[in-house]
């Protein structure tokens, strides 16, 4: 099978423009280049830690669903990940960012931060591996997409070096490879769910980053 012909690159494809506008994103440019203003980087930032708690339900549910041990450690060992060293880069940053609790309960989820909950649960709740992998594959794949783009050397503030580092480093890429192999895998079968919910998904990316400079109605 050829790079083109695996079934994970076949959903990537079908999901451009989408793909390539969310990886080529200002947002994603401006972090890079340690240019981003920092009231959009609290911005997403604020809505981004929103994001937690339902990937955490959508990789228990991959946990719950997978027909392999070893993809249930694999899993198991990511959301160890995710539920330390990522939330304490939040907590780190918001602190840097002087942004409040007061001031992050005040803010309303935007449009994408509703979609993206929705879709992480509706996934979940199908209680099928290839549908929890779906969506998360578009989740961790298309941030190793642009985190892999960055520029060295990276920016000097650990608000913007780390939320590039957290998604382009040796672990993560082993993550993303293994996310593909297993969709590659079982998604064959699960062809129109997995193609739906990986479409959707890639969309909701795009108006993420969107959403951090207010081009939406929240
Ligand atoms: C919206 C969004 N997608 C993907 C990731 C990477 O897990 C993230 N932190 N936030």
């Amino acid at each position: 099978m050829t790079q083109e012909e695996r079934f994970s690159e076949r959903l990537r494809a079908a999901a451009e423009p989408d793909w390539t506008a969310a990886v080529t994103h200002r947002f994603t440019r401006e972090l890079m280049a340690g240019t981003i203003a920092p009231d959009i980087m609290a911005r997403y930032l604020v809505q981004d830690h929103r994001f937690l708690d339902p990937f955490l339900m959508l990789l228990g549910a991959a946990m719950a669903t997978s027909d392999r041990f070893e993809s249930r450690l694999r899993l198991a060992r990511f959301a160890g990940l995710v539920a330390g060293e990522e939330n304490t880069y939040f907590e780190r940053a918001f602190e840097a960012l002087g942004v409040s609790p007061a001031e992050r309960e005040a803010t309303p989820d935007t449009a994408a931060t509703s979609g993206f909950q929705a879709i992480m649960r509706e996934a979940a709740e199908r209680r099928s591996y290839a549908a929890a992998l779906s969506v998360l594959t578009v989740a961790e794949w298309l941030y190793l997409d642009w985190a892999s783009r960055a520029p060295q050397p990276l920016p000097g503030d650990f608000v913007h070096r780390e939320w590039i580092t957290l998604h382009d480093n040796p672990g993560f890429r082993d993550f993303v490879a293994f996310l593909r192999s297993e969709l590659d895998r079982v998604g064959p079968e699960h062809h129109a769910l997995c193609e739906d919910l990986f479409r959707r998904a890639v969309a909701l990316e795009r108006a993420f980053f969107e959403a951090a400079y207010g081009a939406e109605a929240s």
